[in-house]
């Protein structure tokens, strides 16, 4: 049975519906990012879990438990905001013990855990600071720390590391999935930042206008993403048109101009208009007169670890990745090329599954 579950919950303000239909099971343990554009909803789904704003429709269950409308603090969960919403005049230990003493927790027992969960995250040796004396990574590691203490059953976490500069975010998105494994605390997370969800959820939600559009493990949502948005928003890609020309033995054949490209043809029909979705580290650049397509560089971007190509191509212009890991020589602007990719790494997807 899901820890927790979120069963056909719907969120009106007015006539205005902003989360429809929502349904989530989660199992204890697992941690879930909800991901999406700004203003898709995945606050206010947040918020309906913490209790901070009302359901209109549908049903949240916590271990069994109907806890649709029950009050916020009685719910007990821990929740990390954007905004670390620190008590500047307490000291750190003070804002992490703050929590404990609420919920009359022996003073012993509350040292203690208040030490355990400043070790947890690393901070141990910054209990008698104040905050305005931390940076802003361990600003937030004192609020996962406060959040974390009361062991609460579930731990929500509000886009808790867009504060951050990217080296920062980086580091700390492997330091809360490190914590979050070591703790277990079955954790929701909000993020609009593909690669962050990516990156350290056990499973993605794609929130798309208050629905939720695919739930998947990332490699899955990744590798197989069910529409074309998802396929940009999780990820980058090149899109062309094509349409079905072939169906045999469960394969497609697809034809875009002279390419013909054989995908797994389920849910596919002859005639269907489709766009074919090629991944640009995908792609691979190969002398002129070898691989599947004619190509020339554009343009061509070094980026550190990768070189990125613009190539014109018969489909017309598509983005490539190449590892600049010194195996082959980087192609100049202008440069005639091949281009190829290996079987079964081209997707289709239905034309229109932007909507
Ligand atoms: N109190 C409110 N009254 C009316 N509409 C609201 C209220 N709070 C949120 N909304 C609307 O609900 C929709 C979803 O908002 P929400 O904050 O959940 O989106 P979000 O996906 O978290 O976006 P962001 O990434 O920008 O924070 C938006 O259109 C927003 O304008």
């Amino acid at each position: 049975m899901a820890f927790l579950r979120l069963d056909r919950v719907s969120k009106y303000y007015g006539d205005n519906c902003v989360v429809a239909d929502f349904d989530l099971s989660v199992e204890k343990g697992e941690f879930v990012s909800l991901l999406g554009p700004s203003g898709c909803g995945k606050t206010t789904t947040l918020q309906m879990i913490a209790g901070f704003a009302d359901v209109t429709k549908g049903r949240i269950e916590l271990d069994g438990r109907d806890i649709t409308h029950v009050q916020p603090n009685t719910r007990g969960l821990g929740i990390v905001f954007q905004s670390y919403a620190l008590f500047p005049h307490m000291t750190v230990s003070d804002n992490v013990t703050f929590g404990l003493k609420m919920r009359k927790v022996p003073k012993e027992e509350r040292v203690e855990r208040t030490r355990e969960a400043l070790a947890l995250v690393k901070l141990d040796k910054f209990g008698d600071r104040y905050p305005r004396e931390m940076s802003g990574g361990q600003r937030q590691r004192v609020a996962l720390a406060r959040a974390l203490v009361i062991n609460p059953p579930v731990l929500l976490l509000d886009e808790p590391l867009s504060n951050l500069d990217a080296k920062l975010r980086e580091e700390m998105q492997y330091e809360l999935r490190r914590i979050q494994r070591k703790v277990g605390t079955t954790t929701i997370m909000v993020t609009h930042d593909q690669a962050e969800a990516l990156s350290i959820s056990d499973r993605v939600v794609v929130m798309q206008d208050g629905r939720a559009t695919q739930v998947d493990a990332p490699y899955q949502m990744y590798e197989h993403p069910r529409s074309e948005f998802i396929s940009t928003f999780v990820g980058k890609t090149n899109l062309v048109a094509g349409k079905v020309v072939g169906l045999a033995g469960g394969q497609a054949t697809v034809e875009s101009g002279a390419l013909h490209v054989e995908v797994d043809g389920a849910g596919l029909a002859l005639g269907d208009a489709v766009q074919i979705s090629l991944r640009p580290e995908k792609l691979i650049v190969v002398p002129a007169g070898q691989g599947k397509l004619p190509c020339s560089v554009a343009v061509r971007y070094f980026l550190g670890t990768q070189w990125m190509y613009e190539l014109d191509s018969p489909l017309g212009r598509l983005t490539v990745l190449a590892p600049n890991d010194g195996s082959r020589r980087p192609q100049d602007e202008g440069d005639a090329v091949g281009l190829d990719w290996a079987a079964g790494v081209v997707r289709v997807l239905a034309a229109g599954s932007a909507k």
